[in-house]
């Protein structure tokens, strides 16, 4: 069965409200409206009717089935102020809140906050900062996670071929502990996709191979992954190659359960993350499908602005799939 038949059966017919605050972009609007034929989830686009048609004659869409809510005129707004107030405590007065709420991607996540939508899929438009500070400000994140991070699902050729790499997208440089518990988040994540993990986390260095504090911190943030979530299998330090080759790991970490065939990635900081993926899908010809934002309250999907239709529309239907996992 194919990657994604699976993640659709679950989630078709079960009507997962999706907002999409940037419809006016077609790569966006197109993904809505196949979602919506599929019957995959209810798409609510936010933005202002006309413009949203507009772009739809372009590519002769019809979106008169689709749900729209224009943050101009919409009827909830005043409830929806009151309760950004009350969410950031002191933290945004009445008037900067009306300003705020203006902001396709603060309207849509309060949407999702107020449990009037399921999940939120932007960031084709917008920058990662942008996409994601309301989720970080308005959702936050789940007991016991102290910082959200971004995975990227990293499919092959073959459709056994899958990975998960991570965080490729939001932690510019985690400490140990907040390491660890990307590391734990990523295993989660991983089995969303029927991947039992194997969590490699990374370095230049293979089990003390090489000394510095970057290897020291991969190292520590190992032994807290391993405290925090002792039934999976973790390991680190380890070179890609350890984690990957067999014949790599039997020379460079004999004794390791994960070194050799590991299958969720853990990147010691965001620019070996970022590059790391973009690497892997630019000249290994993997789709990158992501981020997939990790350790929220509800799901929050931040895409890449260099995506593609189907990456909208896949990523869509991960972002429902999370939602139902967490009703
Ligand atoms: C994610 C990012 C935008 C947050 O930066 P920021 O808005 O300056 O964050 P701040 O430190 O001002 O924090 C804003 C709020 O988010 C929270 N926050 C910040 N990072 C967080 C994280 N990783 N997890 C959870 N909450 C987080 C803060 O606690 C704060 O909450 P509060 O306002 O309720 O106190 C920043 O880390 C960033 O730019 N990351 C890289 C993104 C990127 O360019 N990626 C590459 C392309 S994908
Ligand atoms: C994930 C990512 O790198 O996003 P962007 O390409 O939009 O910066």
């Amino acid at each position: 069965m194919e990657l994604f038949d699976g993640l659709k059966d679950n989630i078709g017919g079960k009507k997962v409200r999706i907002v999409f605050p940037e419809p006016t972009d077609i790569r966006v609007l197109g993904a809505a409206v196949r979602l919506k034929s599929d019957n995959l989830v209810e798409p609510i686009l936010i933005g202002n009717i006309d413009k949203i048609k507009e772009v739809a004659g372009t590519r002769g869409l019809s979106i008169d089935n689709l749900e729209i809510i224009d943050p101009e005129n919409y009827a909830g707004f005043d409830n929806m102020v009151a309760s950004f107030i009350e969410r950031r405590k002191g933290k945004a007065t009445e008037d900067q809140a009306r300003t705020i709420l203006k902001d396709e991607n603060y309207f849509g996540t309060m949407l999702v906050f107020m449990d009037l939508a399921d999940g939120l899929v932007s960031g084709a438009v917008h920058s990662t900062g942008d996409t994601i500070r309301p989720a970080l400000q308005i959702i936050k994140t789940k007991p016991g996670v102290s910082r959200t991070s971004g995975a990227f699902l990293m499919v092959g050729n073959r459709d056994s071929e899958k990975y998960i790499f991570s965080d490729c997208a939001i932690n510019i440089n985690p400490d140990a502990q907040a390491l660890a518990e990307i590391a734990v988040e990523s295993a989660k994540t991983a089995e969303i996709f029927g991947i039992d993990p194997k969590v490699a986390l990374l370095s230049f260095s293979t089990k003390g191979s090489a000394k510095s504090e970057e290897v020291t911190k991969v190292a520590e943030a190992t032994k807290i992954a391993q405290e925090l979530a002792p039934e999976l299998a973790i390991d680190g330090e380890l070179q890609f190659d350890a984690s990957y080759v067999p014949s790599v790991a039997q020379q460079k970490a004999p004794d390791s359960k994960v070194a050799g065939s590991a299958n969720v990635f853990v990147f010691p900081e965001i620019q070996s993350g970022n590059i790391g993926y973009k690497i892997a899908q630019r000249l290994g010809g993997f789709q990158a499908i992501g981020p997939i934002l990790q350790g929220l309250n509800r799901p929050i999907s931040d895409l890449s602005r260099g995506c593609n239709e189907e990456d909208v529309y896949k990523l869509s239907i991960i972002t429902a799939s999370q939602a139902l996992q967490e009703k």
